[in-house]
């Protein structure tokens, strides 16, 4: 004040140069404290920062280099600026967490574990983007009722940034603060795992502990199924490109207890993804069907499982509807909440066609990525125009158990790398076939911490078992076949004797192993053709 008194004074007497003289000293002054205080902000205390920027500023409005903009939480012409605002915070919570040194923390929504951290409103953080410097800060500021209660408050995060950069940070910056920020939230979100009771969704909370690495598999297949699925989820400009939904389809087959359920949850775990699991038992027809599905959003992985059981759509298309009319579908597992299965089921009119137009057609309506999965025992028994490439791009064999797999399970159940029962374990699993699902149940411990020997012996003595058991169906179907080749013999000596020709050849075909797959075509009995 005293030198701006001075400078005033300086003007009234005789040589007004003296006065610009004083004014242009000031405005150095000022501009050099403002500069200090730029760069050196960080050290000073939060207030007196605020004071000091504040009085620069006004003390400078013209010579001022730096840009502010101000993203408020809420305004009233333009309703995205919530979501502006909440992509910002994502972003800044994440990128604070390193530097910021006052942060807040709450639980994330619908969440008891996870923890999201925000900035504090009296912190600023500095970010950079192409080599240029610029800084975040969040307020609060009073809503136009002006009263002070907290609910007029409307947060606000502010940008700071040279003047020079304006045309970068206004698009490509701020372009990129929101893409990273929707993904940190989807990230960060809690996803979800919907089922549907008639034709409405609904859903818990999806937290399926299944990865990629704890799922007992052959290295390869699971090498290559990770890679088809990444692939998937990075390729959203390969797909708008040549014009295709993005979209796949999987179809997982194989022996109950294989695995199929726990590699969906894998997959929705690894892609983020939430889960439909549809159940079209409870769906009343096609226009329904096309309803909920259009309701599932993307980043989701939709699963009709045990297809063949679903409904009838196992034969050809035009023998669906005839059959349609008379049969009561079969209910599916009931691994559902007991509110959702509460509605009576009533014969679903949706038909063959109506699926197969919903996965090719409705779909390439809808933004976003999108897995869709069937699992089915019974591969054989599904049309063939359900699951053809293009529809079910990736057919998945999940079979019996491989000593590969068998180590993966080990280490996880056990913590066992190697043990000395593990080369009795491999021979004998050469000899049976024994589903992940049942090895599995081997391996939980039956004490705490878990004893490896007591869970190894329990699995080999079951492996022993099932060896035995397939040798003595061995015997059996041997002496089955001398007993019918006496018989075939017999015949053929009473035929020499009336026709002089036999007429008959005789196939015989090795007897089912212990778990052997029900697709296969019964090999016990002889197949008897007529030449
Ligand atoms: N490949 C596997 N890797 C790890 N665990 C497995 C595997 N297969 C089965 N399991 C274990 O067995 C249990 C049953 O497996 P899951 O339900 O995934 O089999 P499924 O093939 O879907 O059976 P279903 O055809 O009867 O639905 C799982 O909870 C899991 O613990």
């Amino acid at each position: 004040m005293a030198k701006a008194k001075s400078i005033v004074k300086s003007f009234n007497r005789t040589n007004p140069w003296n006065g610009f003289t004083h004014l242009g000293s000031l405005i150095a002054t000022l501009m050099f404290v403002w500069s200090l205080v730029r760069q050196y902000r960080r050290l000073l205390p939060y207030q007196l920062r605020v004071i000091l920027e504040k009085y620069c500023q006004r003390a400078l409005p013209f010579v001022n280099p730096y840009v502010q903009i101000r993203f408020s939480e809420l305004c009233s012409e333009n309703l995205m600026c919530t979501e502006l605002y909440s992509d910002i915070e994502s972003y800044l919570s994440y990128h604070s967490s390193t530097q910021a040194k006052r942060l807040k923390a709450d639980l994330l929504k619908n969440s008891q574990s996870k923890l999201a951290l925000s900035v504090d409103s009296s912190e600023e953080i500095a970010d950079e983007f192409q080599g240029i410097k610029l800084w975040w800060a969040c307020g609060k500021t009073m809503s136009s009722t002006g009263s002070p209660s907290l609910h007029n408050k409307t947060r606000y995060y502010r940008l700071t940034f040279h003047k020079q950069h304006r045309d970068l940070i206004i698009g490509p910056y701020l372009s990129h603060v929101m893409k990273e920020g929707k993904a940190i939230k989807v990230r960060n979100r809690q996803r979800k795992l919907y089922t549907n009771n008639g034709p409405f969704w609904k859903h818990v909370v999806f937290e399926h502990p299944a990865n990629f690495e704890t799922l007992a598999l052959e290295a390869k297949q699971k090498k290559e199924i990770l890679e088809d699925l990444i692939t998937f989820s990075q390729a959203e400009e390969y797909y708008a490109k040549i014009g295709r939904a993005w979209k796949r389809g999987y179809l997982l087959y194989g022996p109950p207890g294989t695995g199929k359920s726990t590699m969906i949850a894998a997959m929705a775990n690894l892609l983020n993804y939430d889960i439909y699991d549809l159940e079209l038992t409870s769906v009343k027809d096609n226009a329904e069907l096309r309803k909920l599905l259009i309701e599932t959003t993307s980043k989701s992985v939709i699963v009709i499982e045990d297809i063949d059981c679903s409904l009838d759509l196992t034969g050809k298309r035009k023998q669906t509807k005839v059959k349609q009319e008379v049969e009561v579908p079969k209910l599916p597992k009931l691994t559902r909440p007991k509110y959702l299965t509460d509605r009576e089921p009533k014969p679903s009119q949706v038909t063959l066609s109506g699926l197969l137009n919903f996965i090719d057609g409705i779909w390439s309506a809808c933004k976003g990525e999108r897995l869709i999965v069937f699992t089915t025992n019974h591969v054989k028994k599904l049309d063939p125009a359900l699951i053809r490439k293009g529809r079910m791009d990736k057919h998945i064999e999940l079979s019996y158990c491989s000593f590969e797999a068998f180590k993966t399970l080990a280490k996880n159940y056990l913590m066992l790398d190697d043990h000395q029962l593990f080369g009795k374990i491999g021979l004998l699993m050469k000899q049976t076939k024994m589903t992940p699902a049942e090895i599995a149940e081997h391996l939980m411990p039956k004490t705490l911490p878990p004893d490896p020997q007591v869970c190894l012996n329990s699995l080999m003595q079951s492996l022993e078992a099932a060896v035995e058991r397939a040798r003595l169906k061995v015997g059996e179907t041997i002496i089955k076949n001398t007993e019918i080749t006496a018989i075939v013999e017999e015949t053929k000596e009473e035929n020499k004797g009336s026709t002089g020709h036999t007429g008959l050849q005789i196939q015989t075909a090795l007897p089912l192993a212990a778990g052997e797959q029900h697709d296969k075509e019964p090999s016990t009995k002889p197949v008897v053709s007529d030449d």
